[in-house]
C-alpha cells in the first residue's frame, strides 16, 4: 500500500526576512519586441541581473488564456482525482515535493516533456477531456512561446557579435531540445495568519538549469529574483507580459558574462498564483561550453560537459545548491 504523507504547515520553510525589500521593484528591465534597438538592452539585462520582462511578444492571449484555463479547472479537481496524475517523477502531478531530494514548497505543479512522448491522458482522465484537446492546448501555447524565446535568444546573439545568429536558438529548434513544460499553482496560504507567519516558500530559491526560462503568471505577486547585492526583490506580475530568466546553461556559454538568476516564490495568504513556465534546454547530447568568439583570450570558467551530465547531477541536487559549482574549473 502507498501512503501518501501531506507535510504539515510547521515542515515549510520562512524565509529569512533580513533582506527583503517589501515594496516592488520598479527597476526590471522592460524589453519591447516590437523595437529594434531593444538589442543592446537585452544584453545588458541579462549582465546585470539574468532577467527581464517582454512587451509587445506576439504570442496571442487566446492560447494563453486557453491552457490557464485548463490549468484551472484541473487544479479546482480534488485532491485524489489530481493524485492520480501524479507523482512527478519527474512528469506528472506534484504536490508540495519538489524535485526528488527533499524540497517542498507550498504549491502543486505538473511538468510535461515537450520533445519526447508524452502521454496526455493521466491529465485529460483528471479534466474528463480528449487528451488531443490538452495535448493541442499545450503545443499551441509552447510553440509560440518557443519561437518568442528563440527571436530573443538571436537577438542576444547578435547584440554579442556572435556571427552565427541561431547559435543558441537552433538548440530550443532541434528536435532533440530537452525542454520542459511547467505549471505552478500556489493555493492561498491562509494557514500564514493563524500561524502568525508571513511569508512560507512557495517555491524555494535555485536557478534553472536550462539555457532560457520564458515565465508567464496571473496578475497574483509572489516571484522574487536575487540582486547582485545580496536583496531580495519583488516582481510586479504582469499577465500580459512575459518574464525571461537566464539558465546555467547560457550562463556557461557565455563564461560567464551572464549570470543564471537567482529566484523563489514567496506565498500569497489571499490570492492564487498560477504560473506557467517553459524550460528551453538543448538535447541531450549537446557539449556547454564557453563560444569561442566570447572568450577574448580567457580561460573557460567551466569542465566541458554535455547537457545530459549536468542534467543528471542538477536532479540529484537540492533546489537551493549551486549546481555549477562542480563544473567550475579551478583556476
Ligand atoms: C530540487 C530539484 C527540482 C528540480 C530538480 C532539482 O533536483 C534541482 C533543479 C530543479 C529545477 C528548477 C527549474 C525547473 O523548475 C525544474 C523542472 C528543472 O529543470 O530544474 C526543476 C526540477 C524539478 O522540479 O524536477
Ligand atoms: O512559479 C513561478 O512563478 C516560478 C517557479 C520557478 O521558478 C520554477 O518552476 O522553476
Ligand atoms: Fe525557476
Amino acid at each position: 500500500m502507498v501512503v501518501i504523507t501531506t507535510p504539515s504547515i510547521d515542515h515549510f520553510p520562512i524565509v529569512n526576512n533580513s533582506f527583503i525589500d517589501p515594496s516592488f521593484f520598479n527597476d526590471v528591465p522592460i524589453i519591447d519586441l516590437s523595437k529594434p534597438d531593444s538589442i543592446n538592452l537585452i544584453v545588458k539585462a541579462c549582465e546585470e541581473f539574468g532577467f527581464f520582462k517582454v512587451i509587445n511578444h506576439d504570442v496571442p492571449m487566446e492560447f494563453i488564456s486557453k491552457l490557464e484555463s485548463e490549468a484551472v479547472k484541473f487544479f479546482s479537481s480534488t485532491l485524489s482525482e489530481k493524485l492520480k496524475a501524479g507523482p512527478a517523477d519527474p512528469f506528472g502531478y506534484g504536490n508540495k515535493k519538489i524535485g526528488q531530494n527533499g524540497d517542498i514548497g507550498w504549491v502543486e505543479y505538473i511538468l510535461v516533456s515537450i520533445n519526447s512522448e508524452f502521454n496526455y491522458q493521466k491529465f485529460a482522465s483528471v479534466l474528463g477531456v480528449n487528451p488531443d484537446n490538452i495535448r493541442a492546448a499545450v503545443n499551441d501555447y509552447v510553440t509560440e512561446v518557443k519561437k518568442m524565446a528563440c527571436e530573443v535568444l538571436e537577438m542576444l546573439a547578435e547584440g554579442l557579435k556572435i556571427h552565427q545568429r541561431n547559435v543558441f536558438s537552433k538548440l530550443l529548434m532541434d528536435e532533440e531540445s530537452d525542454s520542459i513544460f511547467r505549471v505552478n499553482h500556489y493555493p492561498p496560504c491562509s494557514e500564514i495568519e493563524e500561524f502568525n507567519t508571513k511569508n512560507r516558500i512557495g517555491f524555494g530559491e535555485h536557478t534553472d538549469p536550462q539555457i532560457i526560462s520564458v515565465l508567464r503568471s496571473n496578475n497574483t505577486s509572489g516571484l522574487q529574483i536575487l540582486l547582485k547585492n545580496g536583496h531580495w526583490i519583488s516582481v510586479p506580475p504582469d499577465p500580459n507580459s512575459f518574464f525571461i530568466n537566464v539558465g546555467d546553461s547560457l550562463q556557461v556559454m557565455t563564461n560567464g558574462r551572464f549570470k543564471s538568476v537567482k529566484h523563489r516564490v514567496l506565498t500569497n495568504s489571499v490570492k492564487s498564483r498560477l504560473s506557467m513556465i517553459y524550460f528551453g534546454g538543448p538535447p541531450l547530447s549537446e557539449k556547454i561550453a564557453p563560444l569561442p568568439s566570447l572568450m577574448e583570450g580567457k580561460d573557460s570558467l567551466y569542465k566541458e560537459f554535455t547537457w545530459f551530465e549536468y542534467k543528471k547531477s542538477a536532479y540529484k541536487t537540492r533546489l537551493s545548491d549551486n549546481r555549477l559549482a562542480l563544473f567550475e574549473k579551478s583556476l
